[in-house]
């Protein structure tokens, strides 16, 4: 690279506007929409697209409310020729939706150009001309009175084919022109005017119909606010501002094509073009993806329906065969999806705290969520895609594949060791962790290793004076039993009445043991049960909770499943070694057995 840029390139001389208005402006309303993707796009493909892959794209922006479609660039080829045929003939244009044929300033290849739209509803005829001192002179050597002659003839050549002709046929078409002033960017303010004043004047648009002046970044060659500065002056200086319609075509060469989009509409623009995902020439086309994105985040509705994202990515890629990036805005793979665990803490806590206030009101509350600038549900996104794990991660995400997997929250404690663990894993092995990885860990290192191998044949609680056996006719647990199923509620009130004793029958793979013990509660009294089978630990924590999904086996009389978990940390009689237990299932006392004797068979082996 250069050190003296500067005996290469030229800063871009700006525009003097001190009056400018745009930067006092804000966006409330969606411009008119153009998709250039079947033109722009398809003509920047290492293969263009077919007539059958064109009709198939064509069909899927009709779907997403696309009203103006540049559908092709007829004198390029046979095929382009003849999809335009196709979409009339077959009658596959929408009649709300315009179709747009584009030709150079050449009178052979407007004919053909206009032949080829024939029959349509509407059809806007796209000219476009360059304009800019450089392809003048370097493409062209035309001078500028030179350009507007052509211009001028090949719009009035136009009219005559179209909205002047004498053929019955081709006058009952509904006919607009747009003009490109090529490339607008770098022409001369005073000259784009010059040039498009005369083409309007040999066009003669109506305040019904207006004529569309494409003021393009073909090449974006400044920063966005020169280019507001200059659709401001363009703009302000037409003649007939209520019969032009201003139009955006902005190309990505800086990187800037949103940006300089979305303050050209500020600066007074109507109306856009671009591309789905930002194809087309070079760097590509504006992304008409993020631009309608963009509007629907600030409450604004773009009038384009992008929710189900993936399936339009899936269209493009393809049809396209080109990858829509990773981070793509809106649409990216990874473009909600965080594996940073501060992230996935803030999102965590920002779906709970959703969740509580939405509960509060009763109604969906307005988006405000850590580093989710929009709910990917608008976009047909589940949130499954919001979160993944390795060994960026943190609690708050491993805590939230706990709960995806068993339905619980983890007690902090727990969910801190676990964290631990699961980043080890994801370290040691490089890998990225899956669902299914964390049921394995979890599984393994906290519940039972064969829980269908524990049954509950029988079971009474009684307290102090009061029988509590009740049945909570839940399937799924062997044998009678009876008992209260009310984990911590039932637990307290029992403290409060007395001591708690507890007999019960199960069977340990098959051998049947009578166990039996006292405590304040039903968990103490079971922790003394096992410890008469010859576990010796004591209880650092006990945590419980009551799960409730809906619709599934084991329903209540309101339709949902009710199920205990319980967690519970013990140390070893000596005092070396702890271990977590957790125990899920439709039967609390069961539950809480679950986890004290997966926690003591961890501790005998650990
Ligand atoms: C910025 C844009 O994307 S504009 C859209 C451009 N799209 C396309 O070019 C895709 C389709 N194009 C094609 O299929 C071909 O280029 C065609 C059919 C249009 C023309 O093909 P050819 O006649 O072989 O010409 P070629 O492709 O070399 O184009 C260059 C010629 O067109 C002229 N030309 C280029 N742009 C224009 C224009 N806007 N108006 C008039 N003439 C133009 C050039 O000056 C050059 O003329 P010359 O041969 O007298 O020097
Ligand atoms: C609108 C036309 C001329 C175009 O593709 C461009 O300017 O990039």
């Amino acid at each position: 690279m250069l050190v003296d840029t500067v005996k290469k390139y030229n800063a871009f001389p700006a525009l003097s506007l001190p009056d400018r208005k745009w930067p006092q402006k804000s966006l409330s309303k969606p411009p008119r929409w153009l998709s250039t993707d079947l033109r722009d796009g398809n003509q920047a493909l290492v293969q263009p697209m077919d007539g059958d892959a064109k009709l198939r794209y064509f069909q899927s922006l009709v779907q997403l409310g696309y009203k103006e479609i540049e559908v092709s660039y007829p004198s390029a080829s046979q095929t382009e020729f003849d999809f335009t045929r196709r979409l009339i003939t077959t009658k596959a244009i929408p009649d709300d939706v315009w179709i747009q044929v584009m030709a150079p300033c050449r009178e052979e290849l407007i004919r053909p150009t206009i032949e080829a739209a024939r029959g349509a509803k509407k059809v806007i005829v796209h000219i476009h001309l360059s304009t800019s001192a450089c392809f003048r002179e370097v493409v062209f050597n035309m001078t500028e009175r030179e350009t507007i002659e052509l211009a001028v003839r090949c719009t009035r050549l136009i009219r005559d084919l179209t909205k002047d002709s004498t053929d019955p046929e081709l006058r009952q078409t509904e006919w607009t022109l747009e003009f490109t002033p090529e490339n607008f960017q770098d022409t001369s303010p005073e000259f784009a005017v010059e040039i498009c004043e005369a083409v309007k004047a040999a066009w003669e648009p109506t305040e019904e119909n207006n004529i569309i002046f494409n003021v393009a970044a073909t090449v974006e060659v400044a920063m966005p606010n020169v280019f507001a500065d200059q659709i401001e002056y363009f703009c302000d200086h037409i003649s007939e501002r209520e019969k032009v319609c201003v139009s955006l075509h902005n190309h990505n060469d800086r990187g800037c094509a949103v940006a300089a989009t979305e303050m050209g509409q500020l600066a007074g623009a109507d109306r856009v073009e671009g591309c789905l995902f930002a194809n087309g020439e070079r760097t590509g086309n504006v992304d008409l993806v993020t631009l309608a994105m963009n509007l629907y985040t600030q409450g604004v509705d773009p009038g384009i329906d992008f929710g189900d994202i993936n399936q339009v990515v899936d269209m493009v890629e393809e049809l396209t065969k080109i990858a829509v990036h990773a981070r793509a805005p809106y649409a990216g793979k990874y473009t909600f999806c965080t594996f940073t665990g501060t992230h996935q803490d803030a999102i965590r806590k920002g779906y709970k705290s959703r969740a509580r206030l939405e509960e509060k009101l009763g109604v969906s509350a307005k988006w405000r969520m850590p580093y989710l600038p929009m709910d990917p549900a608008d976009l047909g996104r589940k949130h499954e895609a919001v979160i993944r794990l390795n060994s960026q991660s943190g609690k708050g995400g491993i805590g939230w594949f706990v709960n995806d997997v068993f339905e619980i929250d983890m007690p902090r404690d727990l969910e801190i060791a676990f964290t631990r663990m699961v980043k080890r894993y994801a370290e040691e092995k490089s890998v990225e962790v899956t669902h299914d990885i964390i049921e394995d860990l979890f599984r393994s290192h906290y519940m039972l290793r064969c829980p269908e191998g524990l049954q509950l044949l029988r079971c009474t609680l009684r307290t102090g004076k009061v029988c509590s056996a009740v049945s909570n006719g839940v399937n799924g647990v062997n044998g009678e039993h009876k008992h209260e199923t009310k984990g911590k509620a039932l637990a307290n009130k029992e403290s409060r009445s007395g001591t708690v004793r507890l007999q019960a029958v199960i069977a340990i793979k098959g051998i049947r043991h009578e166990i039996s013990g006292s405590g304040e509660d039903m968990f103490t009294s079971l922790v003394s049960a096992v410890h008469r089978l010859g576990f010796c630990f004591d209880v650092l924590d006990y945590h419980t909770q009551w799960q409730h999904s809906e619709g599934t086996e084991h329903e209540d009389s309101a339709g949902t499943t009710r199920r205990s978990a319980s967690f519970v940390k013990l140390v070893s009689g000596g005092k070396i070694s702890t271990s977590w237990g957790v125990g899920i299932h439709e039967d609390s006392v069961l539950a809480s057995l679950h986890a004290i004797l997966s926690a003591a068979e961890k501790l005998e082996t650990s």
